[in-house]
């Protein structure tokens, strides 16, 4: 007998109270001990169509309700004794007739209320009047919807999606935004209906106590069930060599990287896996999430090490010196520089430091010849042979000096621990699963690619060129990783509301293209939900921003938004201030998160706001100051675009972008 359980209970036992859940927990473990549910008191709900759905008594109020075949026990939803009830009553479970996947399916007939009513004259533009009952039907939509489908126009398409099963409502979503519609999910081999990849990603079947367990632990983390099918193929694949994870913010990404690590953890009892990304508290972010989906008792956890890129660096350092790497600070390396180029004319010494970090220290360059050759990746201001001679002994110098002083780099770090890891056969780590890889240095990329064994599912990496902040652009196919073939974009996004979602993605182009020559298209990604239009105010006066500002977070905190789930960010640590002083003593203030931009990795809530979006601060004017040559200004004004990108996109409902006039230019592109 299959155990099972759907979406749609997940969210229902959501809303209970603490009291109700434990009950309801007690409840859905007997059920799994006995699905005949002796002890329940099963009742069957006779007035729902489908005659195998069956209530079960939790308590004097609380209603399970379960769907019951000859072959599974399916706990669909629970809730107070007549919404249980209402639930069921209007909905059946079937084998969709076209795909074959099983579908919670709303009875078109009995939500007459909830959706616009067939108007008698078609209204125009109808969105989806194209497409054919054929079309529709292979999408998922149900039969009796399909008449509703056909009419829909934009403004009715959101209140109708909620009714569709989630393949059928992004399938649409997809067609109305790009005008193609998505192939369907391929059938799986085995002709169950549950097995079907869009039924598992709102049913699961649960192998036992602990599945179960972990299922309820954490029913607010719906990804630690239930993954979207892309997702889930990406979690399950076996990859020939390294590959590749792309996709816009919020679909998904670390998710997937998180479920691979357990999964390769689970399917080999000995495995180690390295889990790494880009910064410390994203790091534990991801040890946390881990958590969700393997309890610590089950022995897998400790075979996943999470870990940021310099703190795995920094342990291996360690362990093969016996003592920390002494990194040179930005400020000793331009002291170093300046004394080392005191003689050098013609070069000034913005160009001599960024030289240095992106070309001679990032490429780990040692001698004139490499620098000679070397591909000045990203920089356009070409540098002939004669001024790269001249150039040379002053890095020599800066080098030199460094080692003297036991200084080294970040990068000199990476590279060194790639060089003794590609002379050892056997690996610290089976498996190396990389999040946020955009943003690795190429001294990086190749420790990672030294520390995986070359083997197939050795390395994997996810990230977002479009959230490429810290990098300049370069091949990570000439470093020996070639993800060609082997590199797929999640489309579905489950961090932001359609509208921010929209807004955000007018801040980049619609394909991005990388060094590799690898396309990342950004058109055609659905939302799961909707909600209101990101708003751009240009103000007067910083003071008028205040007041605005203000005004938003309080009218957000009546509505019943936490505290805690309203973030402000700002260009630099300077204007955090301007951000605090504009919500100083509004309730809860010391929850709300008010942090610069570059830390809004990882971060997500319910409503932002961009403040101080001002000319001079987006783009910032000391960093386009900073520029050494025209390509690193063209990189400079994309990063800065890329940051705003970052910032808007982690907000799930509400997002306000504020600045004083004259404003920065990427709001004209972000409002269009
Ligand atoms: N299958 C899923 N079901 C429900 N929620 C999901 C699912 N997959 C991802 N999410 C949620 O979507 C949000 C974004 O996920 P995640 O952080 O993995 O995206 P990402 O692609 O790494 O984003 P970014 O590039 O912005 O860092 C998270 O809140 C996550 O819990």
């Amino acid at each position: 007998m299959n155990f099972l359980i759907a979406e749609s209970f997940t969210a229902s036992f959501n809303r209970l109270s603490g009291l109700d859940q434990k009950a309801v927990k007690a409840s859905v473990f007997d059920l799994q001990m006995d699905p005949t549910g002796n002890g329940l008191q099963l009742h069957r709900i006779d007035k729902s169509k489908d005659q195998n759905f069956w209530s079960a008594r939790v308590n004097r109020d609380i209603r399970l309700i379960i769907h019951k075949t000859s072959e599974s026990v399916l706990v669909a939803y629970v809730g107070h004794h007549d919404d249980a009830y209402g639930w069921a009553e209007r909905r059946r479970i079937e084998a969709h007739p076209r795909t074959g996947a099983i579908q919670i399916v709303e009875v078109r007939e009995l939500v007459e209320e909830s959706v616009p009513a067939r108007p008698k004259e078609k209204p125009a533009p109808a969105l989806f009047a194209r497409l054919d009952d054929n079309a529709l039907l292979s999408i998922g939509v149900p039969p009796d919807w399909l008449a509703d489908v056909r009419i829909a126009s934009e403004e009715g398409f959101f209140a109708l999606a909620q009714h569709l099963p989630a393949e059928a409502a992004e399938a649409l979503l997809e067609y109305a935004t790009t005008g193609r519609l998505a192939p369907p999910a391929p059938k799986p081999a085995i002709a169950d209906p549950f097995a079907h990849p869009d039924a598992l990603r709102r049913i699961r079947p649960i192998a036992d106590q602990q599945e179960l367990e972990q299922a309820l632990a954490f029913p607010w983390e719906k990804w630690g069930v239930f993954l979207h099918p892309s997702q889930r193929a990406l979690v399950e694949r076996t990859f020939s060599g390294p590959t590749r994870v792309a996709g816009s913010a919020g679909t998904g990404k670390t998710i997937v990287a998180i479920h691979r690590a357990v999964k390769l953890a689970r399917e080999n009892a000995s495995a180690r896996i390295l889990l790494a990304s880009f910064s410390q508290p994203l790091a534990d972010a991801m040890a946390k999430k881990l958590l969700v989906l393997a309890p610590e008792t089950g022995g897998i956890v400790q075979r996943i090490t999470t870990a940021s890129f310099h703190g795995i660096a920094e342990q291996m350092y360690q362990l093969e010196h016996g003592v920390r790497p002494r990194i040179a600070s930005e400020t000793v390396l331009r002291e170093r520089l300046r004394t080392a180029a005191a003689n050098l004319k013609g070069f000034s010494e913005r160009f001599l430091l960024s030289e240095w970090t992106n070309v001679i220290d990032a490429w780990g360059l040692t001698s004139l010849d490499a620098y000679a050759t070397v591909q000045r990746m990203g920089r356009k201001s070409r540098l002939g042979p004669n001024q790269r001679a001249s150039l040379w002994p002053a890095f020599e110098a800066v080098r030199e000096a460094l080692a003297v002083e036991r200084y080294t780099t970040w990068a000199n770090v990476f590279t060194d621990l790639a060089n003794a890891l590609a002379q050892r056969p056997l690996k610290p780590f089976d498996h190396v699963v990389i999040d946020e890889a955009q943003d690795l240095a190429p001294a990086e990329l190749r420790f990672f690619a030294a520390l995986a064994p070359a083997k197939a599912d050795g390395l994997f990496l996810s990230g977002d060129v479009g959230q490429r902040i810290f990098q300049h652009p370069y091949s990570w196919a000439s470093l020996g990783v070639d993800v060609r073939g082997r590199s797929h974009t999640l489309k579905v996004c489950y961090r932001t509301s359609q509208q921010i979602r929209r807004a955000a993605d007018r801040l980049l182009p619609a394909v991005l293209r990388d060094t590799d020559g690898l396309e990342d298209e950004r058109r055609g990604i659905v939302s799961v939900f909707e909600g209101p239009a990101p708003e751009v105010k240009s103000l007067a006066s910083a003071e008028i921003e205040a007041e605005i500002v203000r005004k938003t977070v309080k009218t957000w905190l009546e509505e019943g938004i936490a505290p805690r789930e309203i973030g402000l960010f700002v260009r630099t640590t300077q204007l955090v201030a301007r951000a605090r002083a504009a919500i100083a003593g509004l309730a809860g203030v010391d929850e709300m998160v008010t942090v610069p931009m570059s830390s809004a990795k990882g971060l997500e809530f319910r409503a932002i706001i961009v403040m101080a979006c001002d000319q001079g601060v987006l783009p910032l004017d000391e960093r386009v100051a900073d520029a050494a040559d025209e390509a690193e200004l063209d990189d400079i004004y994309e990063t800065e675009r890329r940051l705003l990108y970052v910032a808007c996109t982690r907000a799930r409902e509400h997002l306000l972008l504020t600045g004083v006039t004259p404003t920065s230019e990427y709001l004209a592109d972000f409002l269009q």
